[in-house]
């Protein structure tokens, strides 16, 4: 199959990724590694999706595979970029009754029925909403936190990405079928090239929800791969 090629970066040397549904280059310089929420919350027994309801059990795996992307991506000049979701302690940035986040987030629903977890979810500065003890950003990666799913929506996302260059964005973190989906989409909407690395994500619900979140992805807004497959091509060029 043929590999795709972003028609404004032939000229500079890149890197094949084998993908589905077919191979897509990358200059590594002009990509960002994006891990998407690697936070207590989402990724550890104890965080606000264990308390919610939600199967975080199988969520180490993923962690190691952040890490094994991240050291390789950083190592070959891929500009690292963590997001943390979450709000101000007192959640006036996670928006009133007005706001549909306010009746959607399950942070905030599991927050009213059990009122003795009140300030604890997803709340600037606690546990919760740091990121988990494996993953340490490093010296030159850029962290933001964000209020909303998607990373683009209401931060410098964009604007860092356009200023460094930046038009291939591949993707890790949790979850696949929420904020790795929406920030992926929202990007291919900005044309960014979006690639998800399937087993360095997890995601909030069923299994279902997986697959069907890569289906969308592979057949609609971008490519799936792998963390070996990604190292493997870095270390191949
Ligand atoms: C369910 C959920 C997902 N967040 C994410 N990081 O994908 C939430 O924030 O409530």
């Amino acid at each position: 199959m043929n590999t795709v090629y972003c028609a404004h970066t032939p000229d500079v040397p890149q890197v094949e990724l084998p993908a589905r549904p077919e191979p897509i280059a990358f200059p590594p310089g002009q990509t960002a590694l994006i891990v998407v929420d690697m936070q207590n919350a989402y990724a550890t027994e104890g965080g606000y999706l264990d308390l919610a309801g939600f199967d975080v059990s199988a969520t180490k795996p993923v962690i190691a595979k952040i890490h094994q992307a991240v050291t390789a991506a950083r190592a070959a000049g891929v500009q690292i970029i963590w997001f943390q979701n979450g709000w101000d302690s007192d959640y006036v940035e996670a928006g009133d009754a007005g706001s549909p986040n306010f009746h959607k987030s399950n942070a905030l629903k599991t927050m009213r029925k059990r009122p003795e977890l009140q300030g604890s979810l997803l709340s600037k500065g606690g546990w919760d909403y740091a990121l988990v003890d494996e993953l340490v950003p490093q010296a030159g990666d850029i962290v933001l936190p964000k209020s909303r799913y998607s990373g683009f929506y209401n931060t410098p996302l964009d604007s860092m990405l356009r200023s460094r260059g930046i038009r291939h964005l591949i993707f890790t973190g949790i979850a696949t079928n929420v904020c790795v989906e929406s920030t992926l989409r929202d990007g291919f909407f900005l044309e960014y090239f979006g690639v998800v690395l399937e087993d360095a994500t997890y995601q909030a619900g069923p299994p279902f929800a997986q697959q069907a979140a890569l289906f969308n992805i592979e057949t609609f807004f971008g490519w799936v791969s792998d963390v070996d497959t990604f190292c493997e091509s870095l270390n191949a060029r």
